[in-house]
Protein backbone atom coordinates (compact mmCIF):
# COMPACT_ATOMS: atom_id res chain seq x y z
CA UNK A 1 0.00 0.00 0.00
CA UNK A 2 1.50 3.62 -0.59
CA UNK A 3 2.46 5.35 2.31
CA UNK A 4 0.19 9.04 2.41
CA UNK A 5 1.22 11.51 4.24
CA UNK A 6 -1.78 13.78 5.54
CA UNK A 7 -0.80 17.31 6.51
CA UNK A 8 -3.11 20.06 7.82
CA UNK A 9 -5.99 17.87 8.30
CA UNK A 10 -6.68 19.42 11.52
CA UNK A 11 -7.85 22.30 10.04
CA UNK A 12 -11.28 23.60 8.66
CA UNK A 13 -10.45 22.13 4.84
CA UNK A 14 -8.69 19.02 6.14
CA UNK A 15 -11.81 17.73 8.59
CA UNK A 16 -13.80 17.97 5.75
CA UNK A 17 -11.41 15.66 3.54
CA UNK A 18 -10.84 13.62 6.38
CA UNK A 19 -14.50 13.22 6.48
CA UNK A 20 -15.06 12.61 2.65
CA UNK A 21 -12.71 10.14 3.01
CA UNK A 22 -14.39 8.38 5.80
CA UNK A 23 -17.47 8.31 3.58
CA UNK A 24 -15.40 6.64 0.76
CA UNK A 25 -12.80 4.14 2.43
CA UNK A 26 -10.30 5.85 1.28
CA UNK A 27 -7.95 4.86 4.35
CA UNK A 28 -8.88 0.82 3.13
CA UNK A 29 -6.91 1.72 0.55
CA UNK A 30 -3.61 3.87 1.69
CA UNK A 31 -1.06 3.36 4.55
CA UNK A 32 -2.15 6.85 6.42
CA UNK A 33 0.81 9.15 8.39
CA UNK A 34 -0.94 12.14 9.65
CA UNK A 35 1.30 15.05 10.47
CA UNK A 36 1.27 18.36 12.22
CA UNK A 37 3.59 21.37 12.76
CA UNK A 38 2.18 21.84 16.36
CA UNK A 39 0.96 17.93 18.13
CA UNK A 40 4.18 15.97 16.69
CA UNK A 41 3.94 13.50 19.15
CA UNK A 42 0.23 12.93 20.08
CA UNK A 43 -2.24 10.18 18.80
CA UNK A 44 -3.39 10.64 15.75
CA UNK A 45 -6.94 10.25 14.97
CA UNK A 46 -9.97 7.74 14.62
CA UNK A 47 -9.73 6.14 10.81
CA UNK A 48 -10.93 2.63 11.44
CA UNK A 49 -7.46 1.53 11.55
CA UNK A 50 -4.67 1.82 13.50
CA UNK A 51 -2.12 4.50 13.12
CA UNK A 52 1.24 5.94 14.63
CA UNK A 53 1.64 8.60 16.81
CA UNK A 54 1.13 12.52 14.93
CA UNK A 55 5.14 13.05 12.86
CA UNK A 56 6.58 16.73 12.94
CA UNK A 57 5.05 18.23 9.18
CA UNK A 58 8.21 19.97 9.37
CA UNK A 59 11.06 16.96 9.39
CA UNK A 60 11.97 17.00 5.54
CA UNK A 61 13.31 12.90 6.40
CA UNK A 62 9.85 12.04 7.68
CA UNK A 63 7.96 13.63 4.91
CA UNK A 64 10.63 12.04 2.67
CA UNK A 65 9.03 8.44 3.22
CA UNK A 66 5.68 9.13 1.66
CA UNK A 67 4.84 7.93 -1.61
CA UNK A 68 2.11 10.66 -1.72
CA UNK A 69 1.75 13.96 0.35
CA UNK A 70 -1.81 15.48 0.79
CA UNK A 71 -1.68 19.01 2.50
CA UNK A 72 -4.85 21.53 3.56
CA UNK A 73 -2.24 23.02 5.37
CA UNK A 74 -1.70 26.40 3.77
CA UNK A 75 0.40 28.33 1.61
CA UNK A 76 2.95 29.48 4.05
CA UNK A 77 3.64 25.90 5.43
CA UNK A 78 3.46 24.77 1.14
CA UNK A 79 6.22 27.76 0.80
CA UNK A 80 8.12 26.58 3.65
CA UNK A 81 8.65 22.83 2.92
CA UNK A 82 7.90 22.02 -1.05
CA UNK A 83 10.93 23.32 -2.64
CA UNK A 84 13.28 21.73 0.71
CA UNK A 85 11.51 18.23 0.11
CA UNK A 86 12.10 18.43 -3.78
CA UNK A 87 15.30 19.71 -3.47
CA UNK A 88 16.29 16.94 -1.07
CA UNK A 89 15.20 14.60 -3.93
CA UNK A 90 11.82 13.75 -3.73
CA UNK A 91 10.00 12.60 -6.00
CA UNK A 92 6.55 12.02 -4.47
CA UNK A 93 3.29 13.37 -5.81
CA UNK A 94 2.44 16.30 -4.07
CA UNK A 95 -1.56 16.94 -3.85
CA UNK A 96 -2.08 20.78 -2.31
CA UNK A 97 -5.41 22.71 -1.26
CA UNK A 98 -2.76 25.67 -1.37
CA UNK A 99 -2.96 28.22 -3.95
CA UNK A 100 1.07 29.12 -3.88
CA UNK A 101 1.89 26.61 -6.26
CA UNK A 102 -1.29 26.30 -8.70
CA UNK A 103 0.67 28.98 -11.83
CA UNK A 104 3.86 26.94 -11.52
CA UNK A 105 4.75 25.24 -15.13
CA UNK A 106 5.16 21.72 -13.62
CA UNK A 107 2.08 22.02 -11.69
CA UNK A 108 -1.37 20.95 -12.47
CA UNK A 109 -5.11 22.03 -10.87
CA UNK A 110 -7.03 19.60 -10.26
CA UNK A 111 -10.98 18.95 -11.01
CA UNK A 112 -11.73 15.81 -11.94
CA UNK A 113 -13.81 15.07 -13.41
CA UNK A 114 -13.93 18.45 -15.64
CA UNK A 115 -9.74 18.11 -16.28
CA UNK A 116 -9.03 14.21 -16.46
CA UNK A 117 -8.18 14.64 -19.74
CA UNK A 118 -5.29 16.92 -18.71
CA UNK A 119 -4.61 14.96 -15.13
CA UNK A 120 -4.27 12.08 -17.32
CA UNK A 121 -1.65 13.33 -19.81
CA UNK A 122 -0.22 15.33 -16.79
CA UNK A 123 0.20 12.09 -15.10
CA UNK A 124 1.93 10.10 -18.27
CA UNK A 125 4.45 12.77 -18.85
CA UNK A 126 5.80 12.41 -15.08
CA UNK A 127 3.85 15.69 -13.47
CA UNK A 128 4.31 15.13 -9.64
CA UNK A 129 2.77 18.26 -8.59
CA UNK A 130 -1.18 18.26 -8.43
CA UNK A 131 -2.90 21.57 -7.07
CA UNK A 132 -6.22 22.09 -6.14
CA UNK A 133 -8.29 25.23 -7.95
CA UNK A 134 -9.77 27.97 -6.30
CA UNK A 135 -13.19 27.40 -4.96
CA UNK A 136 -14.95 30.11 -6.74
CA UNK A 137 -13.39 28.66 -10.28
CA UNK A 138 -14.11 24.90 -9.50
CA UNK A 139 -17.51 25.40 -8.63
CA UNK A 140 -18.42 27.24 -11.50
CA UNK A 141 -16.57 24.90 -14.00
CA UNK A 142 -18.80 22.47 -11.78
CA UNK A 143 -21.39 23.95 -13.36
CA UNK A 144 -21.13 24.80 -16.46
CA UNK A 145 -18.39 22.12 -17.55
CA UNK A 146 -20.86 20.93 -20.37
CA UNK A 147 -20.48 24.42 -22.66
CA UNK A 148 -16.57 24.55 -21.74
CA UNK A 149 -16.00 20.85 -23.10
CA UNK A 150 -18.23 21.60 -26.23
CA UNK A 151 -16.38 24.56 -26.73
CA UNK A 152 -19.53 26.66 -26.92
CA UNK A 153 -18.22 29.71 -24.36
CA UNK A 154 -17.11 32.88 -26.31
CA UNK A 155 -16.95 34.48 -22.67
CA UNK A 156 -18.28 35.06 -19.46
CA UNK A 157 -18.58 36.89 -16.73
CA UNK A 158 -19.42 35.24 -13.39
CA UNK A 159 -20.52 37.86 -10.41
CA UNK A 160 -19.95 36.18 -6.74
CA UNK A 161 -21.59 35.81 -3.80
CA UNK A 162 -19.06 34.49 -1.36
CA UNK A 163 -19.52 32.81 1.63
CA UNK A 164 -17.52 33.33 5.35
CA UNK A 165 -15.78 29.92 5.13
CA UNK A 166 -13.72 31.12 2.43
CA UNK A 167 -11.61 33.09 4.87
CA UNK A 168 -11.59 30.30 7.18
CA UNK A 169 -12.78 28.97 10.02
CA UNK A 170 -12.47 32.27 12.54
CA UNK A 171 -14.00 34.45 9.92
CA UNK A 172 -17.13 31.81 10.03
CA UNK A 173 -17.18 32.70 14.06
CA UNK A 174 -17.35 36.31 13.25
CA UNK A 175 -20.39 36.47 10.99
CA UNK A 176 -22.52 34.46 13.57
CA UNK A 177 -21.60 36.74 16.17
CA UNK A 178 -21.93 39.81 13.91
CA UNK A 179 -25.58 38.60 13.52
CA UNK A 180 -25.93 37.99 16.84
CA UNK A 181 -24.80 41.38 17.88
CA UNK A 182 -27.40 42.74 15.63
CA UNK A 183 -29.88 40.90 16.88
CA UNK A 184 -29.18 41.33 20.68
CA UNK A 185 -29.65 45.31 19.83
CA UNK A 186 -33.53 44.98 19.38
CA UNK A 187 -34.28 41.64 20.52
CA UNK A 188 -36.81 44.03 23.36
CA UNK A 189 -38.43 45.51 20.11
CA UNK A 190 -38.78 42.93 18.05
CA UNK A 191 -40.71 41.24 20.75
CA UNK A 192 -42.92 43.94 20.93
CA UNK A 193 -45.66 44.47 17.65
CA UNK A 194 -46.04 47.87 18.12
CA UNK A 195 -42.61 48.51 17.86
CA UNK A 196 -41.86 50.60 14.84
CA UNK A 197 -39.73 49.13 12.11
CA UNK A 198 -37.99 52.47 11.30
CA UNK A 199 -36.66 52.80 15.06
CA UNK A 200 -35.59 48.92 14.97
CA UNK A 201 -34.02 49.83 11.26
CA UNK A 202 -31.69 53.14 13.14
CA UNK A 203 -31.00 51.09 15.85
CA UNK A 204 -29.32 48.39 13.29
CA UNK A 205 -27.64 50.69 11.32
CA UNK A 206 -26.37 52.23 14.53
CA UNK A 207 -25.05 48.79 15.94
CA UNK A 208 -23.51 48.00 12.47
CA UNK A 209 -21.68 50.94 12.03
CA UNK A 210 -20.37 50.86 15.94
CA UNK A 211 -17.76 49.27 17.68
CA UNK A 212 -20.03 46.76 19.09
CA UNK A 213 -19.72 45.27 16.07
CA UNK A 214 -16.88 42.45 15.85
CA UNK A 215 -14.99 42.94 12.67
CA UNK A 216 -11.47 41.73 14.15
CA UNK A 217 -11.29 39.00 11.08
CA UNK A 218 -13.41 40.75 8.28
CA UNK A 219 -12.27 44.38 8.98
CA UNK A 220 -15.91 45.61 8.44
CA UNK A 221 -19.37 44.57 8.97
CA UNK A 222 -20.68 41.39 6.96
CA UNK A 223 -23.75 40.49 8.82
CA UNK A 224 -26.68 42.86 7.90
CA UNK A 225 -24.08 44.64 4.63
CA UNK A 226 -22.00 42.63 2.53
CA UNK A 227 -18.18 43.19 1.02
CA UNK A 228 -17.57 43.68 -2.64
CA UNK A 229 -13.39 43.17 -2.55
CA UNK A 230 -12.33 39.66 -1.74
CA UNK A 231 -8.11 39.26 -1.55
CA UNK A 232 -5.45 41.85 -2.54
CA UNK A 233 -5.67 44.60 -4.65
CA UNK A 234 -3.86 44.44 -7.80
CA UNK A 235 -2.49 46.76 -10.08
CA UNK A 236 -5.51 46.62 -12.87
CA UNK A 237 -7.54 47.23 -10.56
CA UNK A 238 -8.73 43.95 -10.11
CA UNK A 239 -9.37 41.73 -6.95
CA UNK A 240 -6.52 38.96 -6.75
CA UNK A 241 -9.92 36.13 -6.00
CA UNK A 242 -11.19 38.32 -9.52
CA UNK A 243 -7.82 37.34 -11.32
CA UNK A 244 -7.95 33.79 -10.60
CA UNK A 245 -11.02 33.38 -12.73
CA UNK A 246 -9.63 33.49 -15.58
CA UNK A 247 -6.06 32.61 -15.06
CA UNK A 248 -7.41 28.89 -13.38
CA UNK A 249 -9.89 28.53 -15.48
CA UNK A 250 -7.72 28.14 -18.83
CA UNK A 251 -5.31 26.75 -16.67
CA UNK A 252 -7.75 24.06 -15.59
CA UNK A 253 -8.74 23.34 -19.02
CA UNK A 254 -5.76 23.29 -20.98
CA UNK A 255 -6.73 26.16 -22.95
CA UNK A 256 -3.27 28.70 -21.84
CA UNK A 257 -2.69 28.84 -25.77
CA UNK A 258 -5.82 30.52 -26.69
CA UNK A 259 -7.67 31.42 -23.27
CA UNK A 260 -11.21 32.37 -22.57
CA UNK A 261 -12.54 35.50 -21.18
CA UNK A 262 -13.74 34.78 -17.35
CA UNK A 263 -13.62 38.12 -15.12
CA UNK A 264 -16.21 39.40 -13.00
CA UNK A 265 -16.91 40.97 -9.57
CA UNK A 266 -16.41 38.94 -6.79
CA UNK A 267 -18.27 40.21 -3.46
CA UNK A 268 -18.48 38.79 0.25
CA UNK A 269 -21.99 37.64 1.48
CA UNK A 270 -23.16 36.59 4.56
CA UNK A 271 -23.37 32.81 3.89
CA UNK A 272 -21.94 30.30 5.63
CA UNK A 273 -19.75 27.50 3.41
CA UNK A 274 -21.45 27.79 -0.10
CA UNK A 275 -20.48 30.47 -2.93
CA UNK A 276 -23.24 31.57 -5.42
CA UNK A 277 -22.10 33.18 -9.25
CA UNK A 278 -24.73 34.63 -11.24
CA UNK A 279 -23.03 34.42 -14.50
CA UNK A 280 -23.36 35.94 -17.93
CA UNK A 281 -22.45 33.96 -20.64
CA UNK A 282 -21.78 35.06 -24.11
CA UNK A 283 -22.41 31.47 -26.42
CA UNK A 284 -20.60 31.00 -29.82
CA UNK A 285 -23.74 30.56 -31.35
CA UNK A 286 -27.69 30.83 -30.57
CA UNK A 287 -29.11 27.25 -29.07
CA UNK A 288 -32.08 26.78 -27.33
CA UNK A 289 -32.40 26.63 -23.72
CA UNK A 290 -33.29 22.84 -23.51
CA UNK A 291 -30.27 21.84 -25.70
CA UNK A 292 -28.33 24.49 -23.04
CA UNK A 293 -30.13 22.71 -19.98
CA UNK A 294 -29.34 19.07 -21.40
CA UNK A 295 -25.66 19.97 -22.11
CA UNK A 296 -24.95 21.00 -18.55
CA UNK A 297 -26.88 18.10 -16.91
CA UNK A 298 -24.95 15.44 -18.71
CA UNK A 299 -21.63 17.29 -18.21
CA UNK A 300 -21.22 15.05 -14.52
CA UNK A 301 -22.75 13.21 -12.54
CA UNK A 302 -23.35 16.34 -9.34
CA UNK A 303 -24.89 19.37 -11.44
CA UNK A 304 -28.08 19.64 -11.38
CA UNK A 305 -30.21 21.88 -13.51
CA UNK A 306 -32.90 23.82 -12.15
CA UNK A 307 -35.80 24.74 -14.42
CA UNK A 308 -36.08 28.71 -14.19
CA UNK A 309 -39.31 28.42 -12.49
CA UNK A 310 -40.00 30.44 -9.25
CA UNK A 311 -40.43 27.69 -6.65
CA UNK A 312 -37.99 25.63 -7.67
CA UNK A 313 -35.17 28.09 -7.44
CA UNK A 314 -35.88 29.64 -4.14
CA UNK A 315 -36.00 26.02 -2.74
CA UNK A 316 -33.59 24.44 -4.74
CA UNK A 317 -30.70 26.95 -5.66
CA UNK A 318 -29.73 28.23 -2.56
CA UNK A 319 -26.92 28.20 -0.16
CA UNK A 320 -29.51 26.77 2.09
CA UNK A 321 -30.30 23.64 0.35
CA UNK A 322 -26.80 23.10 -0.83
CA UNK A 323 -24.35 23.56 2.19
CA UNK A 324 -22.87 20.40 3.19
CA UNK A 325 -24.03 18.16 0.19
CA UNK A 326 -21.76 17.59 -3.42
CA UNK A 327 -24.41 19.22 -5.12
CA UNK A 328 -23.98 21.68 -8.02
CA UNK A 329 -27.48 23.16 -9.09
CA UNK A 330 -27.34 25.42 -11.89
CA UNK A 331 -30.43 27.19 -12.75
CA UNK A 332 -31.92 30.98 -13.73
CA UNK A 333 -30.76 29.64 -17.51
CA UNK A 334 -32.66 31.80 -20.11
CA UNK A 335 -31.81 33.74 -23.46
CA UNK A 336 -30.97 37.58 -22.28
CA UNK A 337 -32.18 40.76 -23.77
CA UNK A 338 -28.81 41.90 -25.40
CA UNK A 339 -28.74 38.91 -28.19
CA UNK A 340 -29.61 35.29 -28.93
CA UNK A 341 -25.94 34.24 -27.67
CA UNK A 342 -26.45 35.59 -24.23
CA UNK A 343 -27.53 33.22 -21.66
CA UNK A 344 -27.76 33.81 -17.64
CA UNK A 345 -26.95 30.99 -15.07
CA UNK A 346 -26.66 30.90 -11.39
CA UNK A 347 -25.19 28.39 -9.53
CA UNK A 348 -24.36 27.03 -6.13
CA UNK A 349 -21.79 24.70 -4.69
CA UNK A 350 -20.74 24.14 -1.24
CA UNK A 351 -16.65 25.92 -0.73
CA UNK A 352 -14.78 23.08 1.59
CA UNK A 353 -16.58 19.98 -0.68
CA UNK A 354 -16.12 20.60 -4.29
CA UNK A 355 -14.48 23.85 -3.61
CA UNK A 356 -11.43 22.63 -1.73
CA UNK A 357 -11.18 19.10 -0.35
CA UNK A 358 -13.15 16.77 -3.13
CA UNK A 359 -10.75 17.32 -5.94
CA UNK A 360 -7.57 16.61 -3.50
CA UNK A 361 -9.26 13.29 -2.57
CA UNK A 362 -10.54 12.35 -6.23
CA UNK A 363 -6.82 13.01 -7.29
CA UNK A 364 -5.65 10.83 -4.65
CA UNK A 365 -7.78 7.73 -5.96
CA UNK A 366 -6.79 8.57 -9.48
CA UNK A 367 -3.00 7.94 -7.97
CA UNK A 368 -3.94 4.96 -6.17
CA UNK A 369 -5.91 3.52 -9.79
CA UNK A 370 -2.50 4.20 -11.71
CA UNK A 371 -1.33 0.91 -9.84
N1 LIG B 1 -10.84 28.01 3.80
C1 LIG B 1 -11.05 27.82 2.51
O1 LIG B 1 -12.08 28.09 1.99
C2 LIG B 1 -10.02 27.22 1.62
C3 LIG B 1 -8.73 27.04 2.06
N2 LIG B 1 -7.80 26.50 1.22
C4 LIG B 1 -6.42 26.29 1.66
O2 LIG B 1 -6.39 25.47 2.80
C5 LIG B 1 -5.58 26.09 3.79
C6 LIG B 1 -6.09 25.76 5.15
O3 LIG B 1 -7.33 26.40 5.34
P1 LIG B 1 -8.24 26.08 6.60
O4 LIG B 1 -8.56 24.63 6.65
O5 LIG B 1 -9.36 27.05 6.54
O6 LIG B 1 -7.21 26.44 7.82
P2 LIG B 1 -7.32 26.18 9.37
O7 LIG B 1 -6.85 27.41 10.01
O8 LIG B 1 -8.68 25.65 9.76
O9 LIG B 1 -6.28 24.99 9.66
C7 LIG B 1 -4.91 25.09 9.33
C8 LIG B 1 -4.06 24.44 10.41
O10 LIG B 1 -4.13 25.17 11.63
C9 LIG B 1 -3.66 24.32 12.70
N3 LIG B 1 -4.50 24.51 13.88
C10 LIG B 1 -4.16 25.26 14.95
N4 LIG B 1 -5.13 25.26 15.87
C11 LIG B 1 -6.12 24.50 15.39
C12 LIG B 1 -7.40 24.12 15.91
N5 LIG B 1 -7.85 24.56 17.09
N6 LIG B 1 -8.18 23.34 15.16
C13 LIG B 1 -7.77 22.91 13.96
N7 LIG B 1 -6.55 23.22 13.43
C14 LIG B 1 -5.75 24.02 14.14
C15 LIG B 1 -3.68 22.90 12.16
O11 LIG B 1 -2.34 22.51 11.87
P3 LIG B 1 -1.37 21.73 12.87
O12 LIG B 1 -1.96 20.39 13.15
O13 LIG B 1 -0.11 21.67 12.11
O14 LIG B 1 -1.32 22.60 14.11
C16 LIG B 1 -4.46 23.04 10.87
O15 LIG B 1 -4.09 22.08 9.93
C17 LIG B 1 -5.63 27.60 3.45
O16 LIG B 1 -4.52 28.26 3.94
C18 LIG B 1 -5.71 27.58 1.97
O17 LIG B 1 -4.41 27.51 1.44
C19 LIG B 1 -8.15 26.10 -0.03
C20 LIG B 1 -9.40 26.24 -0.49
C21 LIG B 1 -10.45 26.84 0.30
N1 LIG C 1 -10.24 33.11 -1.60
C1 LIG C 1 -11.34 32.17 -1.38
C2 LIG C 1 -10.90 30.99 -0.53
C3 LIG C 1 -9.56 30.41 -0.87
O1 LIG C 1 -8.93 29.82 -0.02
O2 LIG C 1 -9.13 30.59 -2.13
P1 LIG C 1 -7.72 30.07 -2.69
O3 LIG C 1 -7.74 28.56 -2.48
O4 LIG C 1 -7.69 30.45 -4.13
O5 LIG C 1 -6.65 30.75 -1.89
C4 LIG C 1 -12.48 32.90 -0.70
O6 LIG C 1 -12.14 33.80 0.03
O7 LIG C 1 -13.63 32.56 -0.85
Amino acid sequence: MKKVGLVGWRGMVGSVLMQRMREENDFDFIDPVFFSTSQAGQAGPDVGKPVAELQDANNIDALKAMDIIITCQGGDYTKAVYSTLRAAGWNGYWIDAASSLRMEDDAVIVLDPVNSNVIDDALESGINTYVGGNCTVSLMLMALGGLFEKDLIEWVSPMTYQAASGGGARHMRELINQMGTIHSSVAELLDDPASAILEIDKIVAETIRSDAMPTENFGVALGGSLIPWIDSQLDNGQSREEWKAEAETNKILGLSEAPIPVDGLCVRVGAMRCHSQAMTIKLKKDLPVSEIESILAGSNDWVKVIPNDKDQTVNELTPTNVTGTLSIPVGRIRKLNMGPEYISAFTVGDQLLWGAAEPLRRMLRILLARD
